[in-house]
């Protein structure tokens, strides 16, 4: 069985698939697209592909979506072009159950490169067509951060500024090229939308292209009514939306449950790039995507895939309740813990004492008293589902590891925002904060890359990893003598977590979890235990 060969029969062995013309819709979706999404990973095609192919079943739409990749040209090499740009969607219920469909949505995949003339100049084409009505992007949080951690632009955004529209390298040129093309051939509306897990998403990608937009002014490469365009609210759009649905690497489990029914596009391909991809997508069955509806130029009928639009202070709420409190920290609270004790998934980690207590603590005791409920969905009802239903899903094959990919990125919001709030608040002190801290102190002890047994692993890549683990890498099990300074470089910068833990009180406090953390073999678990009762 071949994706490309799906047909009828496929059905008896349990996969549904797509129930439209999708010859017809690939034309109507070339000639004139609407949506075009950037980022080919794994949660692009569990989650928004598949919720247009909802839509497309039902006949409530008629365009598919195009996608495109600026980063990693492996992706639509191996995992798109060669299957016709399908995929198969795997849907891993906590009930034991699954659902197999094969996604047709997807309707071309295109390489942003701007050195390959002719994917170049197919996207040049899209921007200009005033049909299109959305870009998207989950290209996670770095992608959108044109600075290093000294907040210093990166070597390959100065050279996109010095170089201007030509030959952008940076994602963030890319698209902001690709709008000076939409500026320049009618400047038709468009709405820029972001669904990556960073707060205030659309404000993120504004910045970037605005910031590409301003230099590339200044420097005479386009006129200033493109910077115009681009701050016109009626002209462009950039919505903020929340995201949800845990959507971990391709599994080699749920490959061997595949290759059983005789399906043969199994590879789990690693790219040279680190991105984890195949021909399949595995996911949780919960999926919730927020988005704010504000679209100058229309936008496909979402809510027939059960997408929610509602207001902007809505999605922030949604957001802050997600990613600041109720399902992000306690994602990396585990990965930073399950690293450091040798698990590899996810769900066991929810059998393990101290580490369900850890997560259940952080999300009702430290972190729910600053949530503010959204009214769209209810806090107390989605930390519960997360706890006791979502994470200790034993069929859900999500690892620590993925999860402790770019800590440094995500560490702001998701633990950041809880420390502001409450140094700011007048009914909450920070000192009551236990296991925030220890979770900060447990990743200070992760970036030596060293296990609770003592012996070596390698840490998930994160750009400011070598950076980080500068600071530690003389650090040794058993050492009292640390260097009173060791780790003031890292919980100082504000970039990291968002305020210098020192002048919120909590610095010294890490620094003494941090001793007991590294005090032996064995530390870690009695230090959770300490903390945990
Ligand atoms: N997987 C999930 O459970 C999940 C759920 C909700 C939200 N998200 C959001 O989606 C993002 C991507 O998740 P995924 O599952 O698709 O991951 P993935 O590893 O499958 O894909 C990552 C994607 O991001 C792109 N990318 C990585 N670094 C980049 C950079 N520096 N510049 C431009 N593009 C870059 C890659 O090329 C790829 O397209 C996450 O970071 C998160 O913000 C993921
Ligand atoms: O995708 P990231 O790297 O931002 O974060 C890892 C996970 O916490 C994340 O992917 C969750 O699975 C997701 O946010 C659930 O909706």
């Amino acid at each position: 069985m071949k994706l490309v060969n799906y047909d009828s029969s496929w059905k008896q062995k349990g996969y549904e698939l797509p129930e439209y013309d999708r010859e017809k819709v690939r034309k109507a979706t070339k000639e004139n697209p609407t949506w075009i999404h950037f980022g080919a990973g794994n949660i692009f095609r569990g989650f928004p592909a598949a919720g247009l192919q909802k839509m497309l079943d039902e006949g409530s739409y008629d365009k598919g979506v195009i996608v495109s990749e600026g980063f990693d040209y492996e992706i639509i090499e191996k995992a798109y072009k060669p299957f016709d740009d399908l995929s198969l969607l795997v849907v891993l219920k906590s009930n034991g159950s699954i659902e197999k469909k094969v996604i047709g949505s997807v309707v071309e995949s295109i390489i942003a490169d701007a050195a390959n003339t002719t994917e170049w100049d197919r996207l040049k084409e899209i921007f200009k067509n005033p049909s299109l009505q959305l870009a998207s992007f989950t290209i996670t949080e770095k992608g959108y951060s044109l600075v290093d951690s000294k907040g210093d632009y990166l070597g390959v955004v100065v050279n996109d500024f010095e170089a201007g529209m030509d030959k952008p390298m940076h994602i963030m040129g890319k698209i902001t090229a690709l709008m000076v093309e939409r500026y320049k051939n009618g400047a038709a509306p468009i709405a820029l939308v972001s669904m990556d897990n960073c707060s205030h998403n659309g404000d993120k990608l504004y910045a970037a292209v605005e910031t590409y937009a301003k230099t590339w002014v200044l420097k005479g490469y386009v006129e200033e009514g493109f910077l115009k365009y681009i701050k016109d609210e009626k002209k462009v759009a950039f919505p903020w939306s929340m995201i949800d649905k845990i959507t971990p690497r391709p599994d080699d489990k749920v490959k061997q449950m595949l290759l059983e029914d005789d399906f043969e596009d199994t590879d789990l391909i690693i790219t040279s790039k680190n991105t984890y991809t195949a021909a399949f997508v595995n996911a949780e069955e919960t999926e919730y995507l927020v988005i704010e509806d504000t679209f100058p130029n229309g936008r496909p009928p979402f809510e027939k895939a059960g997408f929610l639009f509602t207001d902007r202070e809505t999605v922030d709420k949604v957001e802050k309740m997600k990613v600041c409190t109720c399902l992000n920290p306690l994602h990396t609270a585990l990965a930073i813990f399950g690293c450091l004790l040798s698990y590899q998934t996810i769900w066991e980690e929810m059998r393990d004492t101290e580490l369900n207590k850890l997560v259940n603590k952080i999300g009702y005791v430290e972190g729910m008293p600053v949530v503010v409920n959204p009214g769209v969905l209810d806090p107390q009802d989605f930390i519960k589902a997360v706890l006791d239903l979502r994470l200790p899903n034993p069929f859900m094959p999500d690892a620590p590891q993925r999860i402790a990919t770019d800590t440094s990125q995500k560490i702001p919001i998701r633990f950041g925002e809880t420390i502001k709030a409450y140094h700011n608040s007048d009914s909450l002190n920070v000192n009551d904060l236990t296991l925030i801290p220890l979770t900060i102190a447990g990743w200070c002890r992760y970036l030596m890359g060293i296990d609770d047994n003592g012996n070596e692993f390698t840490p998930s890549p994160d750009p400011l990893l070598s950076e980080l683990q500068g600071f530690v890498k003389n650090v040794k099990l058993g050492d009292t003598n640390l260097d009173k300074d060791l780790l003031k470089p890292i919980l100082s910068n504000d970039k990291i977590f968002a305020v210098n833990l020192y002048e919120v009180g909590l610095g010294e406090k890490i620094e003494g979890m941090f001793k007991e953390l590294i005090a032996d073999k064995g530390a870690v678990r009695e230090t959770l235990k300490k903390y945990l009762g």
